[in-house]
């Protein structure tokens, strides 16, 4: 299901930095169409030598994600090297971080640019099982003096990888999947949405930034959850989706109608510039 790209087609340019056990550049792919030299930009993502055992879950993950498109899902190209569209404005935790002053609006509006992602993925059965800020691409950063909205794209699902990368997650990472990281069901989905929900209020922040491992296992074995935000309604929403039974977890049509919701509250008039993060 993928078109083949030749090595000689591609131009590898900057490097962008590293992920846990991947490496992302700035780079071109060139394509003749009908007599014409079409170059157009891509993410080049490298798994590591050292990992190259994960590599059928990272081709796993990448076929996974050529066989369906959405407007909110990230284009893959191919896959010895896994080759990205390149995405304008890269990753959102980054973004919250420098920016750290975008409207209440703004965030809703990518609240259910990702749920709208989620529900296509539910209604094909199909569990993402890595969504957390860091892998929401920003496509257009919006502009509410101009009126334009941000425009994101999910990236990299996180299909049946090994353990030790499953406690990485943490808190991303639904706890019944710590039990049986091969029983990935979209209700695990839902606890990352949650969690995501969480950065995404937060400036970015990683939640439960800074605890070792044994206290975020802790924080599971003790059912605690994330400090709540002021606003009681998206607390509301971000527990909901952090439910430790998954079956209580809400749908993706009530996550959907909750973000509507909040959209439509007297806390987004109030608030229209940043509040401080609670
Ligand atoms: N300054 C800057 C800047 C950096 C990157 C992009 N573009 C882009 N396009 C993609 N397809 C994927 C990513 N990407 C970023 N971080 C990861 C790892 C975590 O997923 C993936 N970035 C645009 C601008």
């Amino acid at each position: 299901q993928f078109h083949m790209i030749k090595y000689e087609d591609l131009r590898w340019c900057e490097s962008l930095g590293q992920g846990s056990f991947t490496r992302i550049f700035k780079g071109s792919k060139i394509d003749i169409r009908d007599g014409e030299r079409h170059v157009t930009d891509v993410l080049l993502k490298e798994l590591d030598a050292n990992h190259k055992n994960c590599w059928e879950s990272f081709f796993e993950a990448a076929s996974l994600m050529s066989q369906i498109s959405h407007k909110h899902l990230l284009l893959v190209y191919g896959i010895n090297v896994m080759v990205q569209e390149f995405v304008k404005c890269g990753a959102l935790d980054l973004f919250l971080k420098r920016e750290g002053s975008v409207s209440v609006s703004w965030k809703l509006d990518v609240a259910k640019q990702l749920a709208s992602a989620l529900n296509f993925l539910e209604e094909k059965n199909i569990t993402h099982g890595n969504i957390c800020a860091k892998n929401l691409l920003l496509a257009r950063e919006g502009d509410a003096s101009q009126g334009s909205s941000p425009f994101i794209k999910l990236s990299d699902p996180g299909i049946n990888v090994a353990m030790l990368v499953v406690l990485d997650r943490i808190p991303w990472v639904a706890p019944e999947v710590l039990e049986a990281p091969e029983r990935l069901e979209l209700e695990c989905d839902k606890w990352s949405f949650g969690a995501t929900l969480w950065e995404l209020f937060n400036g970015g922040q990683a939640p439960l930034q800074g605890l070792d491992l044994e206290r975020k296992l802790q924080f599971y074995e003790t059912y605690k959850q994330l400090p709540s935000s002021e606003w009681t309604e998206l607390a509301d929403l971000i527990s909901q989706c952090m439910n430790y039974q998954p079956a209580f977890r809400p749908s993706c049509r009530s996550i959907i109608r909750q973000l509507n919701s909040l959209i439509t509250s007297d806390y987004v008039i109030l608030h229209a510039a940043e509040p401080l993060p609670d």
